[in-house]
């Protein structure tokens, strides 16, 4: 038996619409694997009367065949599903990293990204990996069809869930096919700008560069409430503010200090359009943590 913690992901950033990930402190799921003839899957915690045990439609299902690694594979949800903190990825990720070590298949954690992804083709319609990158590799990752690449950094966020949810393929739907050639220049500069902030650990180039004109404005139509909470968030300090993944969750970047302010300000602002939701006050942190198998 072999156990893994993965952690929530907040993808996109604004300006980096399916490129950007950032792995979080808290939530995480925990997924525990043994060897088995066929796999079987059972699932506890957070949100689970809604995600299927059955392996064609779970995201570990996917990473299970693609490392044909069959496995009874227990997962205890931390992270609610379609709440935008990428709970889909987190098991998928988790799984990939347990399974790899459970059938030591050797892959590299890189090598397991594209593997991992596989999973969210399940659920979104497209394997996507701007989520499982960050669960599997830690820190802030940049996902291209070229491979990854992933900064350390601890930058300090908030993420604030309410109680509603968006399914990433619905968020999916909204996207504009296209964009204007000012649109794209706007975006590459705050993108920049973002990459730098992570690199130098500074949440206000990170806020500065966070702006995004060409998808998150049809996004945050789908949010109720979007718009207070993103106020109140500036408000209370946050150096940036943006749809996490397709949402409903809202991030906020930020200085240390001004953590507790911000959550309460969003959490007061969700409640004022009567939902309600917590807040998770929490750092940009490691990957998927292996623990050694204790049986
Ligand atoms: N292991 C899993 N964990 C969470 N959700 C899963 C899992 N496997 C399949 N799903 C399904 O994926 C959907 C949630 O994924 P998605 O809409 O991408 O949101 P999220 O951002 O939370 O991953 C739900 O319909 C859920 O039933
Ligand atoms: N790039 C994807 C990210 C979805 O993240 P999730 O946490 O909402 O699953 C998108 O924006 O569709």
């Amino acid at each position: 038996m072999l156990t893994v913690r993965a952690p929530a992901t907040s993808a996109n950033l604004g300006s980096g619409f399916d490129v950007f990930g950032v792995a979080l402190g808290t939530p995480a799921d925990v997924i525990r694997v043994e060897r088995a003839p066929e796999t079987r899957i059972t699932v506890t915690g957070a949100g689970s009367q809604y995600i299927p045990e059955d392996p064609d439609q779970n995201t570990v299902g996917a990473v299970a065949d693609a490392l044909d690694a069959p496995a009874h594979i227990k997962i205890d949800k931390g992270i609610r599903p379609s709440s935008g903190l990428g709970s889909s990825a987190a098991s998928a990720a988790g799984a990939a990293v347990a399974l790899n070590a459970l059938y030591d298949r050797g892959l590299s954690r890189e090598e397991l990204v594209p593997i991992a992804a596989k999973g969210e083709a399940i659920v979104s319609g497209e394997a996507h990996a701007d989520n499982v990158a960050p669960s599997i590799l830690g820190g802030f990752t940049i996902v291209t069809d070229d491979g990854v690449t992933q900064v350390d950094t601890s930058i300090s966020v908030v993420a604030c869930l309410p109680e509603t949810t968006v399914s990433t393929r619905d968020a999916r739907g909204v996207v504009p096919g296209s964009a204007s050639l000012d649109d794209v220049v706007t975006t590459v500069g705050n993108a920049s700008t973002l990459t730098v902030g992570m690199t130098r650990d500074d949440p206000d180039l990170v806020g500065r560069g966070m702006n995004d004109s060409i998808v998150t404005p049809q996004r945050t139509a789908l949010i109720d409430g979007y718009d207070r909470v993103h106020e109140a968030a500036l408000e209370a300090g946050a150096t940036g503010v943006t749809v996490s993944g397709a949402g409903p969750g809202v991030l906020a970047v930020c200085h240390d200090r001004d953590q507790n302010a911000i959550a309460g300000a969003m959490i007061d602002a969700f409640d004022s359009v009567d939902i309600e939701s917590r807040a998770y006050q929490t750092h940009v942190s490691e990957g998927a943590r292996l623990y050694p198998d204790r049986s």
